[in-house]
């Protein structure tokens, strides 16, 4: 007889510290999951915390409030399941910090029932690359050990349970990406459910790379997999995307929404776990069965086949499933990418407004790529949050101050023209300021633009100012007057200088926040005038290389923005873009014209060689060989390619003292240059300079 199981999961937008909130939210998840019949609802990692929470993780007085936190939850499900006539055939895995009383913390998951606390699987594998520092606050558990907990006094550790016949184990989120993934001892212990509670930052293209761990483990260990992850900007710059997975028979079967701003977003499916167990039993490998190490409860949580129909029929299932929204599954390739990447930007900046109760924001909108991609991300968040959330909660969300100045949408009056007319020009402040360099040209893109998605746009010109620095400066040398050919570095900086503290000060007076718009490429190389244009509060494309960047204004401009109007598939295009994407990239700071380009190297080289520097972790010689295998030798001979190379590293390590000085930002590429989190490199350092002269040797030998 089949047996069937309905399988829940919960993203939530957990907020650190936020003890009362995080338990609220997962008490909204339970109570939707009691009233969808959900058999085993799946929570996050670290759910009942959030996973942001750094050093405090090893925290005594911290462990002491999760511990509360999680009487809070026993306590509440209980009220609920109360209610309930179906509530004794739930089982909930939620994330959690415990602490030992020697002071050893693990990351674990806590098997809770109505009838209370079962007992914690702990995590084997901690994440220490990129921006993950787990071990420095968890201790990473044995595989096949448990002991009982001497506080909780429940059984901890590499723990599997048995509820009613049906077995259930868990991958918690790193343990999943490791070669040695406990799921392969699983396998031998016979369950039939995997779960993992995930913590997964968003990073370009890491989904597709969930969705075939989890299908391959679904195939090859014969079991049902279910995946929840958390949501929302939690530490200010990673950015949680949500996206429940549930797998069956190798194939996802279900996917729950990303990027969704709402506190708790649920996925759940009916899955049929004999089916699952099939490929155990025509399996080529003996399983050499461990029956150790479980945990039995009495809860029944399958329905036999005769019962799954009228289960299915039931009108309330469905109160615990958020739709994804249908345009996902028609997007691949650069479209699916860049859509990720303005809905993780729109994402970030939303939670930065919500969290920190200001005014929405001030960009110094430049009439290029970066700036004029900083602008639509505010768009686009508000943009994004208005589609999910419709206009009472989108108000209801905003901070009051802010909704405050937003007029009401008037009866019959379109969403979208609403949010540009109304909402937007609150929101966002654009501010252009003109210097004897600048041009009509980029004016006009950034008025144009700023017109488009709705924001207060003003100009004003900053040359006065400029003018009265070299007037200062001139007056300490009179001799040695300021001149482009003697001070040509001096005089572009201060332009970058004297734009900072005006479009401060406007920041201070709305109460808003200030942008900065440095992206990936410039901080690798310092292209950016210290405490001028790096000001601000949060750097929003930090994390995205400048060829990415200009591919995404030219989509923004020309495809548009994917998302759902009743239910089909539509786009949302920045057509003003085009005004920026028709011009090369130029800091406009010397009179005559001035590109990026020229100053530095092709962007693409420049991009093509950080990816191998950072993600591939390659040094000059080794670079040049890959620029040379990936064609860049039919535009450049090996000599200028080997110049792009030294001036890459020369700048790179010229100037890792302004990545520490420059803001933190959102990360968005696999890899980033964030110096406390991701890439740490010594301030001084001597350039590369025997690997550089190892690469030019090689030139000579190759070109004689
Ligand atoms: N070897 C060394 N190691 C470490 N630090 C060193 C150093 N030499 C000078 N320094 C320090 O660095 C300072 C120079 O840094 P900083 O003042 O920031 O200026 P710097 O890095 O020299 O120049 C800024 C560059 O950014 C470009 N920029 C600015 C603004 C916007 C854009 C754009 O993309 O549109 C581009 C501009 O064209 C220029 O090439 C020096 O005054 C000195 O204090
Ligand atoms: N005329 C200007 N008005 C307002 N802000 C400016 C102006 N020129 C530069 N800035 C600020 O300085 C930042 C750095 O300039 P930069 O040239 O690197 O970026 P961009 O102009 O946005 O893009 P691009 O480099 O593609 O032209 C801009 O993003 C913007 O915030
Ligand atoms: N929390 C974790 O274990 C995160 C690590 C995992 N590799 C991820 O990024 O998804």
């Amino acid at each position: 007889m089949a047996n069937y199981t309905r399988i829940g999961t919960a993203a939530l937008r957990q907020i650190p510290f936020d003890f009362k909130g995080n338990v609220s939210r997962i008490l909204t998840a339970i109570e939707r999951g009691l009233d969808a019949h959900i058999n085993i609802l799946l929570m996050p990692e670290l759910a009942l915390t959030g996973y942001g929470c750094e050093d405090n993780f090893s925290y005594q007085e911290f462990n002491q409030a999760a511990e509360a936190a999680l009487n809070d939850v026993l306590a509440g499900y209980q009220a609920l399941a109360h209610e309930r006539e179906h509530a004794d055939n739930m089982l909930i895995a939620m994330g959690m910090p415990v602490m030992f009383p020697g002071g050893q913390v693990y990351n674990t998951t806590a098997f809770i029932s109505a009838d209370g606390l079962h007992g914690f699987a702990c995590k084997q594998y901690l994440a220490r690359n990129g921006l993950h520092y787990e071990p420095r606050w968890f201790e990473a558990w044995p595989r096949g050990r448990v002991v009982n907990h001497p506080t909780f006094n429940v059984p901890f550790g590499d723990v599997v349970v048995n509820a009613g016949g049906l077995r259930i184990g868990v991958e918690t989120c790193e343990d999943a990406w490791v070669a040695n993934r406990p799921g392969r001892d699983l396998y031998h212990r016979n369950v039939d459910v995997l779960l993992n509670p995930s913590a997964s930052h968003f990073a370009v293209g890491k989904n597709f790379i969930r969705e075939q761990f989890i299908k391959e483990g679904s195939r090859a260990f014969g079991v049902v997999y279910a995946y929840a992850n958390l949501a929302g900007t939690e530490n200010g710059t990673s950015i949680f995307d949500g996206g429940s997975l549930i797998a069956s028979e190798g194939k996802i079967v279900s996917r729950g929404d990303r990027f969704n701003v709402r506190d708790v977003v649920m996925n759940q499916t009916l899955v049929n776990v004999s089916a699952n167990r099939v490929s155990r039993v025509i399996s080529s490998e003996t399983i050499d069965i461990d029956d150790t190490n479980v945990v039995d409860i009495e809860l029944s949580l399958t329905l036999p086949n005769d019962a799954v129909l009228a289960a299915r029929s039931n009108d309330r299932v469905d109160s615990a499933k958020d739709e994804l929204p249908v345009f996902w599954d028609s997007l691949s390739g650069d479209d699916y990418a860049f859509t990720e990447i303005c809905y993780a930007l729109g994402n970030g900046l939303w939670d930065w407004t919500t969290r920190t109760h200001t005014d929405g924001y001030v960009v110094s909108l430049s009439g290029g790529a970066d700036s004029a991609l900083v602008a639509a991300s505010v768009y686009v968040s508000h943009f994004v949050a208005l589609e999910q959330l419709g206009v009472h909660d989108y108000l209801a969300t905003l901070p009051k101050g802010l909704a405050a100045k937003i007029d009401a949408i008037a009866p019959g009056e379109d969403k979208i023209a609403w949010l540009k007319e109304k909402a937007m020009p609150k929101v966002l402040l654009c501010l252009y300021q003109g210097t004897d360099n600048s041009s009509e040209t980029t004016f006009n893109a950034a008025k144009y633009l700023a017109e488009e998605i709705g924001a207060t746009f003003h100009s004003w010109n900053i040359e006065p100012v400029v003018q009265q620095y070299h007037s200062l400066v001139n007056g300490l040398y009179p001799d040695r007057p300021l001149s482009w050919k003697t001070d040509d570095i001096a005089m572009q900086n201060i332009q970058a200088r004297s734009r900072s503290p005006g479009v401060w000060m406007l920041a201070n007076r709305e109460n808003k926040l200030l942008i900065a718009t440095s992206n990936l490429s410039e901080s690798a190389l310092g292209y950016a005038t210290m405490d001028g244009d790096t000001s601000g509060v949060i750097s929003v494309i930090a994390g995205i290389n400048k060829t990415t960047i200009r591919k995404v204004n030219r989509w923004l401009e020309e495809v548009g923005l994917p998302l759902s109007v009743d239910g089909k598939s539509a786009r949302h295009q920045l057509k003003e873009m085009h005004r920026v994407n028709v011009q090369q990239p130029t800091a406009e700071l010397r009179p005559e014209e001035q590109t990026d380009e020229a100053d530095l190297m092709p962007y693409v080289v420049c991009d093509f060689i950080m990816d191998c520097y950072l993600a591939r972790q390659m040094w000059p010689k080794s670079i040049l060989v890959e620029l040379m295998l990936n064609g860049f030798d039919k535009d450049h001979d090996m000599r200028q390619l080997a110049a792009y190379v030294e001036r890459w590293f020369r700048l790179f390590c010229r100037n890792p003292w302004k990545r520490y000085g420059t803001r933190a930002g959102f990360h968005i590429e696999q890899v980033s240059l964030d110096p406390k989190t991701f890439h740490r490199f010594p301030l001084l350092n001597n350039g590369f300079s025997e690997q550089l002269q190892q690469m030019w040797d090689y030139v000579e030998e190759v070109e004689g």
